[in-house]
């Protein structure tokens, strides 16, 4: 496996890298995309930080690539959509920079409102200029934080360690959390009217991006001050600059800017701005967290398919893994099974639980089912990440049951593919730990293991029908691995698995379809 780290990355994290078996790492920092598009076919795995941008176009030349991880927490440079589209796990290391962002922020907000960077570079200039970079005091003062997530939690509570008065806007989390956690929370013009200091701590979306416009400038008390740490655009800089000029707004610190690096915005020369080259994660804690956290993540996805902070796709530790696994296993099978089984198109599954399950998180049960139905259709291009979104595409509808009572076994599922054209209902269960077996086809019931090369076979429950099968084959010199048969509830028909040693060609499938007492022959590869 090989691991392309193309921002800088903590050395701890490479050394990770380095000390993991089966993995090759190369770092190649600072590379031009066209460059960086050239090489990108060779890895399987991307880690980044916010400098590579993780474009469609990227992604289409990264045909080895299964997972992008990310030093840190925004992922505004990565197209997710199109990862996801194309099988490719996102992931984030969530928690490793909140602390350290939440701290630049108050150390934007302190050195703003005294002047800090202002005083020492008019020193620098030999000037001494005590009246002209008087500041405030923040002591009892309003701050209003927009976005009550991780950041935005911990720079109101180290606010609140400084005696401010902390209000706060979140419409995604309940205003009783927030009084829960000691603060005021408000809509978002109370927070306008009421603070002297705003910091925003929200992600880069849509409904994000200019969010601190004229219109809300216009809003704000007289003299207010602006703190972004978060991303550049949240707050609109043309609009925020004008707002410095006019003197609604008295200062802004700002660590992240609409392009970065900002070189052609006004704002950073403004003398009643402070800025950061988005500093806001940069401390040696934070970056070992991060570092180590994707180096961890990217290991364990890559040699043991266990996935954390995936943002595509749902987090399955290792040890859950463990327990699910033969779920997904045989899930994947009966997937594969149906695929081959039905006739036309399939516009719904129908997922059934049945029994004791043990507590086990059976959500990626149906998009293995998924994965398992799409593959004979779209081969490698179809994963757990994309699953859901091919069949989505597709119009296949997906239903999940789940009831205690099982007929035969502790426990077993039931898919249930229905197409323009019929319905095949497939059951499974696990023997022992892990080992899946396909227990009911349609009206048959049997054990079949669903691996390798294999035919389904209906035939006339007769003597010789089985005989005549064998003699066939032995003529081509196709060897009979293992043979299963089922039996009808209440019919005369028989169905018979063979599991031979390999495929059987279709001139010889075609051969035994002719026979005497065969009804029909499926060919199926697992
Ligand atoms: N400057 C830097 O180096 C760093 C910046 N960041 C940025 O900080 C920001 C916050 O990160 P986290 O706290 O980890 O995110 P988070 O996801 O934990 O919290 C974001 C909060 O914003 C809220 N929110 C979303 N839309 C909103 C809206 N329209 N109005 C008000 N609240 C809204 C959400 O409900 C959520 O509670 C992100 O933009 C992230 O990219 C994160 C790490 C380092
Ligand atoms: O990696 C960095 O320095 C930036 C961190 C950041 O912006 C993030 O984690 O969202």
């Amino acid at each position: 496996m090989k691991v392309l780290v193309s921002d800088n990355l903590g050395e701890d994290g490479i050394r990770m890298f380095q000390d993991a078996s089966n993995i090759d790492v190369d770092v190649k920092t600072g590379l031009a995309p066209e460059a960086l598009k050239a090489i990108i076919a060779d890895y399987d795995a991307l880690v980044i930080r916010s400098a590579t941008k993780v474009t469609e176009e990227l992604l289409q030349a990264a045909t080895r690539l299964k997972v992008v991880g990310r030093a840190g927490i925004g992922l505004d440079n990565v197209d997710i959509p199109a990862a996801t589209q194309r099988g490719v796990v996102v992931m984030n290391t969530p928690t490793g920079n909140v602390v350290t962002t939440a701290e630049h922020a108050i150390a934007m907000m302190l050195a703003l409102t005294r002047n800090i960077p202002t005083g020492t570079a008019s020193l620098r200039d030999g000037r001494w200029e005590k009246k002209k970079l008087q500041g405030r005091e923040i002591f009892n003062k309003v701050l209003g934080v927009i976005g009550f997530g991780k950041i935005g939690a911990i720079v109101a509570d180290r606010a609140r360690g400084l005696k401010m008065n902390v209000v706060i806007h979140d419409p995604f989390v309940t205003p009783e959390q927030i009084q829960k956690a000691g603060f005021t929370p408000v809509d978002l013009d109370t927070l306008y009217q009421q603070a002297d200091y705003i910091s925003v701590h929200v992600p880069k979306l849509k409904n994000t991006l200019g969010m601190i416009n004229a219109d809300a400038f216009g809003k704000m008390k007289d003299g207010v001050m602006i703190i972004n740490c978060a991303r550049g655009g949240i707050v609109a800089e043309n609009d925020l600059y004008d707002a410095l000029v006019s003197g609604k707004v008295a200062g802004a610190a700002l660590d992240v800017f609409e392009t970065e690096p900002p070189v052609e915005s006004p704002l950073v020369a403004h003398e009643r701005v402070i800025c950061t080259p988005h500093l806001g994660a940069s401390t040696r804690e934070a970056q070992t967290n991060v570092a180590v956290a994707v180096a961890r993540q990217i290991i364990d996805f890559l040699t043991a398919g266990t996935v954390a902070n995936a943002v595509n796709m749902p987090s399955v530790t290792g040890e859950a893994l463990e327990k699910i696994g033969p779920y997904l296993t045989l899930a994947e099978r009966m997937g594969c099974l149906q695929a081959q089984l039905v006739q036309g198109p399939i516009k719904e599954v129908v997922v059934e639980f049945h029994g004791d399950f043990k507590d086990l998180d059976l959500s990626p049960v149906s998009t293995a089912v998924l994965k398992g139905i799409l593959t004979p259709v779209v081969k490698d291009d179809v994963n757990f990440v994309n699953a859901q979104v091919m069949a989505q595409q597709r119009g296949i509808k997906v239903t999940e049951t789940s009831s205690a009572e099982s007929d035969y076994y502790v426990n077993q599922f039931t898919v249930r593919a229905i197409t323009t054209e019929m319905t095949s209902v497939v059951s499974g269960t696990i023997f022992g730990k892990k080992d899946p077996r396909i227990v009911k086809i349609d009206k048959f019931r049997l054990e079949m293991i669903p691996h390798g090369h294999m035919a389904l076979i209906q035939n006339i429950d007769k003597p010789g029908s089985i005989g005549e099968i064998g003699t066939t084959l032995g003529k081509h010199k196709i060897n009979i691995g293992r043979m299963q048969v089922g039996q009808e509830e209440e019919g005369d028909r028989n169905i018979i698995f063979l599991t031979t040693d390999t495929p059987i060609p279709e001139a010889v499938v075609d051969e035994m379809r002719q026979l005497a007492l065969v009804k029909t022959v499926t060919p199926l590869e697992f």
